[in-house]
């Protein structure tokens, strides 16, 4: 299958394997295929790599638009960083913690704040040691799970009967990471992610506090300085066809490439916006038409003068606090930079006034000087941020989505069987889906 193509063929003869989407995912399966010696072209729709990691700058430091926080205990991201000599750096610590009470916002200190919620998430998730037994093979007792996957994190939260203090303190967290409303999100997604951190409010907690010190991009950049696989910016991919022999793939401007094998490596919101023939098995079907990523995610980075200091604020589900998390990054010349999330679509992320009004909900008044954020549910190569599964599909989808099908393999950081919904999940589905291809070729 490696024969040299034959000098004066088309160009779409010249590949062993395409590769559709230069995030981590795809970046990874290029890698690991071209050391296995094969000719890999890597189709991106955007003029950048990176997809939902995108290293910027803004007041003079360096920030990450879209995923950042990593854990050299992440296996796959662990294993990277030491192959490329990068270093984590930690952000500011937190001095206070704002959080939600039935009179509004209040300061604690981190020990005691952090303290209570994660005394809340040890009842919510009692029992993830036996049904999340092994985090990286997530369907191991499908048998403790069938039930518990039936579960939104809102049928949890009621199971656990809180008190109106206790729903406060939780309820921003579990609408934020589900997109917005904790009827959304599986109960087994968090739990997941719990069991992935070592089933301790502690380990959760460090899942939160690292970056990679010279950016995502940094990453990346080493993989394709190691692999140099051929990569096409600007080639928006409209069509997939396996006919049986081959891939032939088609770009929105009409450019066709084809080779023996490719890797879809877009997430798998975008899977819908894609024609593929012939159509994809029922379990990516259902995946792309629901969604795995959730649909709202709007990431904010704002700089304010000195003056709120080193806070972490939360809010509660629902509209009255349309920021319901935010956290200090770091000291610039002129404030202070501060990291926030949003889901609610009536924010203007970039409007001054309807921030700084945002975020006196969490109790703080801050002197805003700048914003700088990115929406990607209006992303139209993201259509979604991180992924969060809803409830039923780590049941219902697992294992199917993770296969091949025909000559195509799937990457994704929404599919990986530990962390999705993080790279380290990307990279993960990316030297999986390259050992579907090369077995395959
Ligand atoms: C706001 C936000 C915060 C996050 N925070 C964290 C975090 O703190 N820590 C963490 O580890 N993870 C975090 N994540 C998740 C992490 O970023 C993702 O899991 C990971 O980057 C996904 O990588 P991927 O390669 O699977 O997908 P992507 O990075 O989305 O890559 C897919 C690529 O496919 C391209 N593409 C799409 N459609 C087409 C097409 N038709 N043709 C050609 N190319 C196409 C896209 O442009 C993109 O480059 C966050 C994500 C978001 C959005």
């Amino acid at each position: 299958a490696t024969t040299p193509a034959p000098v004066g063929a088309a160009e779409e003869t010249s590949y062993d394997v395409i590769v559709i989407g230069a995030g981590f995912a795809g970046i990874t399966a290029a890698r690991e295929l071209r050391a296995k010696g094969k000719r890999v072209l890597v189709l991106e729709a955007r003029d950048r790599i990176g997809g939902r990691t995108w290293t910027g700058s803004f007041a003079g430091h360096l920030v990450e638009r879209g995923g950042t926080w990593v854990e050299s205990t992440q296996p796959h991201l662990g294993a990277e960083l030491t192959r490329y000599s990068l270093a984590l750096e930690e952000d500011l610590p937190i001095d206070r913690v704002m959080l939600p009470t039935p009179t509004g916002p209040k300061a604690f200190t981190p020990e005691d704040g952090f303290g209570r919620i994660g005394t809340i998430m040890d009842r919510m998730f009692d029992g993830s040691r036996q049904y999340f037994e092994k985090p990286f093979e997530p369907l191991y007792r499908a048998d403790l799970l069938q039930s518990l996957d039936k579960l939104s994190l809102r049928d949890r939260l009621t199971q656990l009967a809180l008190t109106p203090e206790e729903e406060l303190l939780i309820n921003g967290q579990t609408a934020i990471y589900s997109g917005g409303a904790s009827t959304d999100g599986g109960f087994t997604m968090f739990a997941h992610w719990w069991a992935l951190a070592g089933h301790t409010n502690d380990g959760w907690g460090e899942t939160q506090k690292y970056r990679i010190a010279k950016g995502t991009g940094a990453l990346l950049n080493a993989m394709i300085a190691d692999a140099k696989p051929k990569i096409m910016l600007n080639s928006t991919v409209a069509s997939v066809a396996d006919t049986g022999s081959k891939v032939h793939v088609t770009l929105k401007s009409g450019a066709a490439f084809s080779a023996p094998k490719a890797v879809i490596a877009v997430p798998v919101n975008v899977w819908p916006t894609i024609k593929f023939t012939p159509t994809l098995p029922p379990a990516l079907t259902t995946a792309g038409s629901q969604g795995i990523a959730v649909k709202r995610a709007v990431k904010l980075w704002i700089h304010a003068k000195k003056g709120a200091g080193r806070f972490y604020g939360q809010g509660v589900e629902g509209t009255s606090t349309p920021i319901p998390m935010l956290l200090p990054f770091k000291e610039t010349s002129q404030g202070m930079l501060y990291v926030a999330f949003s889901t609610d679509p009536t924010l203007d992320p970039n409007s001054i006034p309807q921030v700084k009004a945002a975020v006196k909900k969490l109790g703080v008044d801050l002197d805003i000087l700048g914003l700088y954020t990115h929406d990607w549910g209006k992303d139209p190569y993201a259509l979604g941020g991180w992924a969060f599964r809803k409830p039923k599909q780590l049941t219902t989808l697992y294992p199917d989505v993770t296969q091949p099908k025909g000559r195509l393999a799937f990457a994704s950081g929404d599919i990986a069987n530990g962390w999705s919904g993080y790279i380290d999940g990307a990279i993960e589905s990316g030297l999986r889906a390259a050992q579907q291809t090369v077995a395959a070729i």
